[in-house]
């Protein structure tokens, strides 16, 4: 049998044929290792000179520097909180592995304590119990008749097995939202009190508008008069008009009135929020039947919170029995979420996950993708989200010249400072990190450290002035200029001076990299990794002293067409 390396088997998880190629075109991500299960999945996107290198470079960079920083620190620490969501579920299915290690291949008997670890780690992460027998079950019977696949190893063998049927519990495909065929498409939601239902509203209104839909939304939350307040708000935010009655008239003759605006106005998405209860009623359910009689939905979504865990689950199972709907989405897995609810909700309610909420803010939501949640789950980062994200908030043209400027090594502080904006419209840190491979056991007080140091730097190079952002040898050659940038952004001139090292770090870097690109060789990659890992930071003022590190003799070798500075010692 061939050999296969585990890399290729994740890499063809990402691979361009289950995503459109547009996602893929523009990313660059080398040599990851994936957490401590040290799988390499190597990861890339086109071999070309991307636009997109630059900014996940410049985001690397960043974690790069966080990490050196906290190393010590995290050594010390008991244990590794994850940054990612699912992190102690992670953790448990990295225990499975971990039992493997050292045998052959898969047998009945070696199986049977890696399994008892799974169960338990699906059961802490709160999955309901048939769906953790029926999973493990599944599991089992693939792994003891895999047999051996020379260049695989077992443990190896195991997380691709579960892999694949985590997609499988998760739905497998994406499952879209429908649309209409004639007239306006009509998406109601419902939920408990406080899931995050007016807030999807808007959130959803966002997202189909960004689509080039012509969305409205109706406020049908009729018992909470801050309901429909926060709704227009929200509406507002995101441009998108609020249709609103007041708290006298019946949810029912409101979606009435709604849907006939809607229909003159030629709007193309309504968008209907209703009230939550603490508990499920019978008035509740009946309010909610006789609104769906009304407008005859396209779409009836039930909006669960995802810390509610299997209860989540059974919520999904009980609506759909009760009003019928199409699917659920599920909100707040930025938190503190164990897992649960987005492994059950399909297996016990036949209803699918079609969309999550990810965060307070109104991009916040995404489709839900089986697939890259089970990479997340396993550690694996999710690459293709995050390529998403990184296209999301760069305009074309501004990769374009920036890729313009690395490749003729100028690029500035201005460069610097726009891509610290791109890395923060990403989103919150913790996200970003998130989606990385191999970047799933950085620590919340790191992501913290990340946040803080992005806006540190913005607070500085704020400070220079047109001149020295644009030319950041001055500042290489002047303590002066410095010592003003410390004092004017209420920084230490030690911060200024390493803020000048990193960017002519990151020239270095950006060089080698476009060197790799062009050449297209990636072993040069690991070159360029030890040249990273062996530079040393010397303080300003000890350029002169030091031997000079391989990356700065690099740099002056190969930055030739910017004049390299005289070094942080020297008189201005
Ligand atoms: N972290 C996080 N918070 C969210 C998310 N979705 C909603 N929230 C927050 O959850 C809180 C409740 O959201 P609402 O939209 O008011 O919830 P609701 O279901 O309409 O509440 P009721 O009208 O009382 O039924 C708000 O503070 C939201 O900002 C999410 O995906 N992540």
């Amino acid at each position: 049998m061939e050999a296969v390396h585990y890399s290729t088997v994740v890499s063809s998880q990402f691979s361009a044929k289950s995503h459109p190629p547009s996602t893929n075109k523009a990313f660059y991500w080398p040599n990851c290792a994936v957490n401590s299960t040290k799988f390499s999945s190597s990861w890339t996107g086109s071999s070309n000179a991307s636009s997109l290198s630059c900014s996940n470079l410049f985001t690397r960079e960043v974690c790069g520097w966080v990490n050196s920083k906290t190393v010590n620190r995290r050594k010390n620490m008991r244990s590794v909180v994850r940054a990612e969501m699912f992190g102690q579920l992670t953790s448990g299915l990295e225990t499975a592995w971990n039992k493997l290690k050292g045998e052959e291949v898969l047998t009945k008997e070696n199986i049977v304590e890696p399994m008892r670890d799974i169960r338990r780690a699906l059961l802490e992460a709160d999955v309901s119990l048939p769906v953790v027998r029926r999973f493990v079950q599944a599991v089992s019977d693939q792994a003891v008749g895999v047999g051996l696949i020379r260049g695989v190893r077992p443990d190896q063998q195991l997380v691709k097995i579960v892999h694949e049927e985590l997609v499988k519990l998760m739905g497998g495909e994406v499952s879209e939202l429908s649309f209409a065929k004639s007239g306006p498409t009509v998406i109601l939601l419902a939920g408990l009190q406080g899931v995050g239902k007016t807030t999807v509203c808007a959130k959803l209104a966002n997202y189909l508008k960004k689509q080039g839909k012509n969305c409205m939304l109706v406020a049908g939350d009729v018992y909470r008069p801050a309901a429909i307040d926060q709704l227009v708000i929200l509406g507002e935010q995101v441009g998108v008009p609020v249709y609103t009655a007041g708290t006298e008239v019946k949810p029912s003759e409101i979606a009435r009135q709604a849907l006939e605006e809607a229909k003159r106005k030629n709007i193309n998405i309504v968008i209907m929020d209703t009230a939550g209860r603490l508990q499920i009623d019978k008035s509740m359910m009946d309010e909610l039947k006789e609104v769906k009689k009304v407008l005859n939905p396209t779409e009836v979504l039930l909006v669960v919170d995802a810390m509610t865990g299997q209860e989540a689950a059974a919520l999904v199972t009980t609506f759909n029995l009760e009003i019928g709907i199409t699917g659920a989405i599920l909100t707040k897995l930025d938190g503190d979420s164990r897992g649960g609810a987005a492994l059950s909700v399909k297996e016990v309610s036949g209803k699918p996950i079609k969309l999550v909420g990810r965060g307070e803010r109104m991009e916040d939501l995404e489709p839900f993708y089986p697939d890259r949640m089970a990479g997340r789950i396993l550690g694996m980062g999710d690459v293709l989200s995050f390529v998403e994200k990184a296209q999301e908030v760069m305009r074309q043209e501004d990769a374009e010249e920036l890729q313009k400027k690395i490749m003729s090594a100028n690029f500035d502080f201005n460069d610097f400072l726009k891509q610290t904006r791109a890395v923060a419209r990403m989103g919150s840190m913790t996200r970003v990190i998130g989606m990385i491979p191999g970047m799933g056991k950085v620590t919340p007080a790191q992501v913290r450290e990340a946040e803080k140091s992005l806006k540190i730097m913005e607070g500085m190079i704020e400070a220079m002035t047109p001149e020295e952002r644009e030319k950041p040898e001055l500042l290489a050659e002047s303590p002066v200029r410095r010592k003003r940038v410390a004092q004017d952004s209420g920084k230490t001139e030690q911060q200024v001076s390493q803020l000048v090292a990193q960017l002519f770090q990151m020239l270095v870097r950006m060089k080698n990299l476009m060197g790799v690109m062009e050449g297209g060789s990636i072993p040069a990659l690991s070159n360029l990794e030890d040249a990273l890992k062996s530079e040393q930071k010397a303080p300003p003022g000890t350029a002169r002293r030091k031997r000079r590190s391989p990356s700065r003799r690099q740099f002056v070798d190969t930055a030739s067409t910017r004049p390299s500075p005289r070094g942080f010692g020297s008189k201005n």
